[in-house]
């Protein structure tokens, strides 16, 4: 049995990763890495280094927690960095290093040309609310809440657990399941009572791991088929598509 906003009967809450579900800046994201990890792999292997691609930002980076994210694909190339601090300059040539060159570059093109949300999801979250259901928003990025002030979307959402609340709170990153349960339990509903909407492969590896009642692959950028295979129980291009008109 489905519901008006396209879910299971029973759904009382819905976890919204932020880059690519609700704002438009997955790509801004995917495109800060690679400059980054394109110039560190310039700069290592000279000019006929092997380059970041689409394939890597899907497989090690995209939804991971930032650090998570460079460790994750150094190791695919079987590159160790020391860890470094979190002041690390951007110039150093450390996992926080890297993180923090990704990031200068991330807030300078957010800076210049802001940020834009998905429509049709503002317009799902206005009748998931409408229709009494709790939402929260759950995604690894230490930017969620200056990133949904500026689109004035902080008020859509009865929780938050991003990367600032992830690393107080000690949950680790997706793939793992816990933001998604932490902001379950926050909301007072059991995971098979909550449904999960994200884009990214490791987004879709919490919720099936965490046992969440519905899993939304949000396909954006053409894996729909890798979306379902890392768990997703249905792939929409656009949340419109599950209907919900408030
Ligand atoms: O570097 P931030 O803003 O803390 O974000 C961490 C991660 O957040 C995720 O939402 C993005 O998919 C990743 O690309 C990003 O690396």
């Amino acid at each position: 049995m489905t519901t008006q906003l396209g879910l299971p009967e029973g759904i009382q809450a819905c976890l919204f990763d932020l880059d690519g579900v609700v704002t438009r800046t997955a790509v801004v994201h995917a495109a800060a890495w690679k400059a980054t990890f394109d110039a560190f792999l310039r700069e290592r292997d000279g000019e006929d280094f092997r380059p970041f691609t689409d394939s890597d930002y899907d497989q090690y980076v995209d939804g991971r927690p930032r650090a998570d994210g460079v460790r994750s694909f150094l190791a695919s190339r079987s590159i160790e960095l020391p860890e470094g601090t979190s002041d690390d300059p951007p110039d150093t040539r450390s996992v926080n290093g890297i993180g923090n060159r990704k990031n200068e570059l991330l807030l300078e093109k957010i800076r210049t040309d802001g940020v834009e949300p998905y429509e049709g999801t503002l317009r799902y979250i206005d009748a998931v609310r409408a229709a009494g259901l709790a939402t929260a928003i759950v995604s690894s990025s230490a930017n969620t809440r200056d990133v949904l002030h500026s689109i004035d979307a902080e008020r859509l959402f009865d929780v938050r657990v991003d990367g600032v609340v992830a690393r107080e709170r000690k949950l680790p990153g997706k793939p793992h399941p816990d933001t998604f349960l932490a902001a379950a339990r926050d909301l007072g509903v059991e995971p098979s009572h909550a449904a999960v909407f994200e884009d990214a492969l490791a987004g879709m590896d919490a919720g099936r791991s965490g046992h969440f009642g519905f899993v939304v692959g949000v396909d954006r950028v053409g894996q729909t088929d890798a979306l379902y295979a890392h768990g997703a129980d249905r792939v929409v291009k656009d949340l419109a598509e599950l209907g919900g008109r408030a």
